[in-house]
């Protein structure tokens, strides 16, 4: 790495760099995107291939105090090379999106508890596809399923985009399965993929023009491995047969958990978004049901629980067709769920701590602290 900065930033936008990051790079520093994290170190890219870079004091200290500011995979960096050859990452670019599990806890002498919560599983996520398989088993696609994923993926900034996989097992069924799924994903993008025959495939490449970086979000077994090897043109993911041909455990197989891929974009996997699950739904429930928010707005009375309420704009809809009586439930169950999480988790103190992420990043970039 030892011109960086004219060689670099070309060799950088493959990773998904670009202008606005630059303005926020401090003078001297390398960038560098995050590929993976362990213990007190991250794997990083940068236009000079990959390097280990350990965590500055300064970075440390914060992600002490606050396990918010440890990088994660998907964070750009700004790393710098000292003088024994080791690489240092130095500071974190502020994020423009993130996928954080667990909210925020209360510690007993009344501060944000520190310990696994709060965690930042990704960042910098353009794209969130939602892949549910239009068979599972023996059922067909499960839509209450969708408005889940769908809830986080709003909830991370990112933009939510639902693939239905596999749907060469499906046949005649198509068009009315989509039809549905539709209703289950307002304002949202919906398409067919078969990972298999390809069809589809570069629908989902065109989401990660311009250098996006994506997550695939899906139950095990939804093909989220076959479509990204397939995004990718090679094998870069082990797919279920793959994994009980060979009868090895998973971790035998160190990769990167930011992969480039060959046509372009980036596609993030990590274990944490695998096995995401019911987290931080927050608004994004209000996002997913946008249509029956419309509706109630235009209810008779402003607290209407559309259950037998005169006047009941969303009752009315059901009653008409034009909304499917699941969505109403799913509503109800999604918004339950929330509430419940939200009391252990206090939105308040979530956006707490999101201010203070950037008091924290303020806080790294100080120049001249604690200089090895
Ligand atoms: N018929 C059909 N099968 C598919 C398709 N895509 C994937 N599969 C199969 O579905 C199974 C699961 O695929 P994976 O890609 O491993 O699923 P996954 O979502 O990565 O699963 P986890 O790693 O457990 O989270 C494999 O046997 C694939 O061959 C498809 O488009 N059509
Ligand atoms: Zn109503």
């Amino acid at each position: 790495m030892s011109s960086p900065v004219i060689s670099g930033l070309s060799a950088l936008s493959p990773l998904g760099w670009d202008d606005s990051l630059a303005a926020e790079l401090p003078a001297g520093l390398i960038p560098a995107r995050v590929a993976r994290v362990d213990r007190g170190a991250a794997e990083v890219l940068s236009a000079d291939g990959h390097a280990q870079a350990h965590y500055s004091a300064q970075v440390r200290r914060a992600a002490a105090a606050d396990p918010v500011a440890l990088p994660c995979v998907g964070d750009w960096a700004g790393i710098r090379r000292l003088p024994e050859g080791r690489f240092e990452l130095e500071t974190l670019l502020p994020r423009r999106t993130a996928f954080v599990r667990g909210g925020v806890g209360r510690l007993s002498r009344g501060g944000l508890s520190g310990d696994s919560q709060g965690q930042v599983l990704a960042a910098n996520v353009d794209v969130v596809f939602v892949a549910e398989p239009a068979l599972h088993a023996t059922d067909t696609a499960d839509l209450s399923r969708i408005e889940r994923l769908l809830a986080l993926a709003w909830e991370s900034g990112g933009l939510p985009v639902v693939l239905i996989t596999k749907s060469d097992l499906i046949g005649e069924g198509l068009d009315y399965l989509m039809e549905e799924v539709a209703t289950a994903a307002p304002g949202v993008d919906v398409h067919p993929i078969c990972s298999l025959t390809g069809e589809g495939v570069e629908i989902v490449r065109g989401y990660l023009e311009g250098t996006r970086t994506a997550v695939v979000l899906g139950a095990s077994g939804a093909g989220k491995s076959t479509l990204v090897n397939a995004l990718a043109g090679t094998a870069v993911m082990e797919t279920q047969q793959v994994r009980a041909g060979d009868g090895r455990g998973r971790h035998t197989t160190v990769h990167r958990e930011l992969i480039p891929l060959q046509g372009g974009g980036l596609i993030i996997d990590t274990p944490g978004i695998r096995r995401v699950g019911l987290y931080d739904m927050g608004e994004g429930v209000d996002m997913v049901f946008s249509d029956i928010e419309d509706l109630a707005g235009r209810c008779r009375f402003a607290d209407c629980r559309h259950d037998s309420e005169p006047g009941c704009a969303v009752i009315a809809a059901i009653e008409d067709g034009t909304l499917p009586e699941r969505r109403l439930e799913s509503w109800n169950k999604l918004q339950r769920e929330a509430a419940w999480m939200a009391s252990r988790s206090d939105a308040r103190l979530r956006k707490e701590l999101q201010n203070r992420w950037k008091i924290i990043h303020k806080e790294m970039r100080k120049p001249g602290r604690n200089r090895p």
